[in-house]
């Protein structure tokens, strides 16, 4: 899958799965403006490649951090030094772009968080479909350290990975929390004993996925994403409709034929 070059980021197709490293490790991973302009053309580059049919090149993205040190530490503080407000919001708003192009995207997106994991960096990862750590990470919002806010959806989706009173205690404080930690209250999937094992089951995790109807897959995160804000009422006749849409695909008529003839799936993809 041919995505160009980033200034910022390293990208690579490795088997089914698509690492993107941002790879900034002397600032710590942080988020500078070329961070996040390499970031929004890499997302737009992904959607014009994964259409509407399953033949998807590949068959998840994992998301992590050049080094051993930090996912990503944050926006630059140093560039933030000389933004205005206006710059502030725009920035902001961009990243939040990124963030909603990633939750859009057909396929499983893995934060593979391989350090620190502040700000921003919290946030891409909460971005992203779920978040696997090395046991050395560290997550946090600690924005009101620096006298700010969370700009990057941290106010809106870490409620929703961790509860309400977790998320407020957390941005409130702005205070660290380990691996463990972060496994207990739910942000996290699951702890590796390190950022090397933590790559590996990231990208074992996207072998099984690849085994999977990538249809189904894609249509189980839309529907995820569409019910999530909804009444258990007008949710549940959603989900009856992508029901009948999945009755509608050749991915279904392979994988029951399959079953019954028990045999591995060839999945169509549409
Ligand atoms: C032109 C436009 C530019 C746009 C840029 C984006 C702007 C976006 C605006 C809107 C943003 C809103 C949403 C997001 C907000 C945030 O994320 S606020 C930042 C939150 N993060 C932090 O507060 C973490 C800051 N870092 C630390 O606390 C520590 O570095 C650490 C992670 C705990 C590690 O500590 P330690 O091991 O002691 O290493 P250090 O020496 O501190 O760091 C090593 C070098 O890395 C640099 N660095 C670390 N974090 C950042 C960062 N976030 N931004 C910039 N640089 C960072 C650090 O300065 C060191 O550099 P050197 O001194 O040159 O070695």
């Amino acid at each position: 899958m041919d995505l160009g070059t980033f200034e910022t980021l390293l990208v690579e197709q490795d088997g089914d799965a698509l690492v993107v490293t941002v790879n900034r490790p002397s600032a710590m991973n942080a988020l500078a403006g070329q961070v996040i302009a390499d970031l929004e053309t890499l997302t737009l580059a992904v959607e014009s490649q994964v259409g509407s049919d399953g033949r998807w090149p590949v068959k998840g993205i994992i998301v992590t951090g050049a080094g051993d040190k930090a996912f990503v530490a944050g926006a630059d503080i140093v560039e933030m030094q000389s933004m205005s407000p206006d710059e502030g919001e725009a920035y902001s708003r961009r990243m939040q772009g990124v963030t909603e192009r990633l939750e859009a995207l057909p396929l499983p997106v893995i934060a593979a968080v391989n350090g620190f994991a502040l700000g921003g960096g919290c946030e891409l990862a909460m971005a992203c479909d779920w978040i696997y750590a090395s046991d050395n990470a560290r997550f946090g919002q600690p924005e009101v350290s620096l006298g700010l806010v969370p700009g990057f959806g941290g106010s809106v989706r870490m409620a929703r990975r961790v509860g309400a009173a977790m998320a407020r205690e957390l941005i409130f404080t702005g205070r660290m929390v380990k691996a463990d930690e972060a496994l207990r209250i739910g942000l996290v999937n699951r702890v590796y004993a390190d950022p090397a094992a933590l790559l590996e089951g990231a990208k074992a995790t996207v072998a099984e996925l690849a085994t999977k109807s990538p249809v189904a897959v894609a249509a189980c995160k839309a529907l995820m994403s569409e019910v999530a804000p909804l009444p258990v009422p007008e949710g549940l006749d959603r989900e009856a409709q992508a029901f009948r849409r999945a009755f509608e695909t050749e991915d279904k008529v392979e994988g029951v034929r399959a079953f019954v003839a028990k045999e591995k799936p060839a999945f169509p993809g549409r």
